[in-house]
């Protein structure tokens, strides 16, 4: 990292001349005093004296004239060369794949950013250059001591060894205590970007308490940290000083007994013992700078590591372009596995035919948003290749990449700019005709026109002020301005109404054969008019094939379009019903007379709810049993280790909490909204007071749902 400073030589030359002078005169001033004593003093020469004089005052002129020059240079070496330092950081950081950013928190990249190049600065700024001078003009020093008397010089030296070997013998703990320190300090940072990010979620979930004492715990840990190398960088920088003190008797009483036998001059004593100081004060400087380089070594090495850490998903040497239209996407036996040793899918080949509109489908997990990443090639396969028109993905370059593939994903990141540079973000030479277009295409432009300053509306929060379906449809807009060959969507309607979700899925349609789309969704009322259909099951494609043909083959995609179908929901999506048919396949309502189900269907309510929110917790009493009509839903469960823990995922067609239309019991597990969600629940005392004519039933029912619990 040194390169980034080193690289410019003439300041460096200039700041190294600098320094030597600097240097020889804080040696030549106390050596000034033994000629001034013993040849103009004592003798009482005035010639001598004056001359002794402006020759201190010239090298006096010119040390400050270089210490001048020095600060210059210096200032303009750490200033360029740390902000190529940062710049290069930065750009690191952009070239990482996914995976880097899910190693590293935002509060340790930051603080790499910040606390450690201003260490780093620091370090080139003051502490290496006061290391150079001082250990040079302590070296000066030792030899202009040698020849004044090499006998106190030993013992001087003798004595300073005592001074070096205590503070070396600390290091190590500082260095310990140093990283243990920042580890600390990043952990606090990363609670704090979680505690803004996540402010929402920790208010729905009334988590204030338990986040405030996380906070109080990092503080805790900081303050003890802090305490602890305080105390250990004081005992180093107090060591020396001790060592200098017990120096001083021994140098004074060795002198005293030197002059009283004539073997040295006064003269000679005073610049002895001034140059001694002098050294003496260089020396413990010297240890001063300690705590600080440890520092500084713990900041190098943090930066160094993000630094030499090469992207998983390289550019290539020679990037090439696909030529022409897109005939075909291939991917060809895929091997992929977010971590070492896991499998998110296995042996997946497929091939998407350009201008059609494909779709991937398949229960949640099942691998459907892994595959559509790789073929953005957010991530490169363990094994086999993804290949458009039989160029390898890795052979084209990034930004080729993009141009022709552009993927939405399901989350939507905002800056903190107007909607309209969000939009538009480096696109140019688009009218407000095009862009009024593409808002339009995307059914953003009533939300346009409701907020204040229309398309100039300031994102906040990273977009957390808009809802969900706003930021969906700002991103489909975003890739419709881009028009890139290929449309890459990843659930891109689970935030919107039923209404814009049909509306969306047409706006699909109307552009295949112009382009090749590819879209992941667990809704396959959306996926009956795709050209092709793959359906994922445990990271693998299992059928594929036509929505005709695949129900025709009556496996896992049959099977998952007869759970989704039998349910009603209006144009708004405030009232659902379920029929029947559905209502009779269900394991434990098996058997029911059809009027009894009819009863049963029509006592379901509509319920909806928003993002993050809880429909039942775990330990709380239940009472009420949900169909999920629309939406998707996340089961966690509390572990004693790892906390909350995500166990499943429910979505169009599952149902939970069956166990409390018979008795009350707590829940087992918490079920949670992932995005704006309709489902149909029933209370107990309705559905038992709908039964209560047929205890048989009833009997029976309980002993079906005990044997399901
Ligand atoms: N970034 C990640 N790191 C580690 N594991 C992941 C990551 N993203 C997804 N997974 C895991 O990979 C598996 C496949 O996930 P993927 O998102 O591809 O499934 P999916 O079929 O699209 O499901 P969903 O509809 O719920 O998004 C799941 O087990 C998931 O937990």
């Amino acid at each position: 990292m040194l390169k980034y400073f080193t690289a410019y030589r003439g300041l460096l030359a200039l700041l190294l001349l600098c320094i030597l002078i600097e240097a020889a005169y804080a040696v030549a001033a106390p050596l000034s005093l033994k000629y001034l004593v013993d040849e103009a003093f004592v003798p009482k020469d005035g010639g001598m004296f004056a001359l002794i004089l402006g020759l201190l005052i010239g090298v006096g002129v010119l040390s400050i004239t270089a210490s001048l020059s020095g600060d210059y240079a210096l200032g303009k070496l750490v200033g360029q060369g740390i902000a190529k330092l940062r710049l290069d950081l930065f750009e690191r950081l952009q070239r990482q794949s996914i995976s880097f950013y899910r190693e590293y928190g935002t509060g340790d990249l930051v603080a790499r950013f910040t606390t450690d190049t201003a260490s780093v600065e620091r370090t080139v700024g003051a502490t290496v250059p006061m290391l150079f001078a001082q250990t040079l003009s302590a070296c000066l020093g030792i030899s202009m001591l040698f020849a004044l008397d090499w006998r106190l010089t030993l013992i001087m030296l003798a004595g300073a060894s005592l001074m070096i070997a205590g503070p070396k013998l600390l290091q190590r703990r500082a260095e310990a205590g140093q990283q243990q320190l920042k580890s600390s300090q990043e952990r606090f940072m990363n609670a704090i970007d979680e505690t803004v990010k996540g402010h929402k979620t920790i208010r729905s979930l009334h988590q204030q308490e338990r986040v405030r004492q996380l906070s109080a715990r990092l503080i805790g840990d900081m303050l003890k940290n802090g305490l602890r190398l305080r105390l250990i960088t004081s005992w180093m920088e107090r060591l020396p000083l001790v060592s200098l003190m017990v120096l001083n008797g021994a140098m004074i009483g060795f002198g005293g007994y030197l002059i009283f036998r004539d073997q040295l001059t006064i003269g000679g004593f005073m610049a002895f013992f001034t140059l001694f100081m002098t050294v003496g004060q260089s020396a413990t400087n010297l240890t001063y700078l300690i705590p600080g380089m440890i520092e500084a070594r713990v900041s190098f090495a943090r930066i160094g590591e993000l630094m030499a850490r090469e992207p998983e998903v390289p550019e290539p040497a020679e990037p090439r372009s696909p030529a022409g239209p897109i005939r075909e996407i291939a991917m060809e036996g895929v091997d992929f596995g977010y971590e070492k040793g896991a499998d998110q899918l296995r042996g997946v080949s497929l091939g998407i035919a350009g201008g059609s509109y494909t779709a991937f489908v398949g229960a949640s997990g099942s691998g459907k948003s892994t595959a559509l990443q790789l073929l953005a090639r957010l991530y490169d396969p363990r094994k086999g290749r993804i290949a458009i028109d039989g160029l390898d993905l890795r052979e084209i370059g990034e930004r080729n990449l993009r141009e022709l593939a552009l993927l939405v994903g399901q989350d939507t990141f905002l800056f903190n700019a107007s909607v309209r540079d969000n939009l538009l973000l480096d696109k140019q030479g688009l009218s407000e005709a095009d862009l009024n277009e593409a808002v339009r295409k995307s059914g953003l432009q009533e939300a346009v026109a409701r907020w204040p300053n229309g398309l100039d509306t300031l994102v906040r929060q990273e977009g957390g002020s808009f809802s969900g379906g706003e930021r969906q449809r700002i991103a489909l807009t975003r890739a419709l301005l881009r028009d890139p060959d290929v449309l890459l969507l990843d659930e891109v309607t689970s935030a919107l109404d039923p209404g814009a979700e049909a509306a969306v899925n047409e706006l699909v349609l109307s552009l295949r054969g112009r382009k090749t789309v590819v879209s992941v969704t667990h809704r396959l009322s959306a996926v009956v008019e795709a050209d092709r259909i793959y359906v994922f099951d445990k990271g693998k494609v299992v059928e594929s094939g036509t929505h005709e043909q695949l129900l025709v083959l009556g496996g896992a995609y049959a099977r998952l379009w007869e759970k989704q179908q039998g349910f009603r929901l209006s144009e708004d999506g405030l009232h659902a019903d379920v029929n029947t048919d559905w209502l009779a396949r269900l394991p434990f309502l098996a058997g029911i007379d059809a009027g009894l189900l009819d009863s049963l269907s029509a006592a379901f309510s509509t319920q909806t709810c928003r993002e993050g929110e809880a429909i039942v917790r775990e330990g709380e009493e239940g009472h009420t049993f949900y169909i999920i009509v629309r939406g998707k839903f996340e089961v966690t469960k509390q572990t004693e280790d790892a906390g909350e823990r995500r166990v499943a995922t429910l979505q169009d067609g599952d149902y939970f909490g069956e166990i409390a239309l018979m008795k009350e019991v707590p829940r087992t597990a918490t079920v949670r909204a992932m995005g704006p969600s309709v489902l149909l629940s029933m209370r107990r005392e309705t559905f038992q007071r709908l039964l209560s004519g047929s205890t048989q039933i009833r009997d029976e029912l309980s002993r079906a749902l005990e044997r399901r619990a």
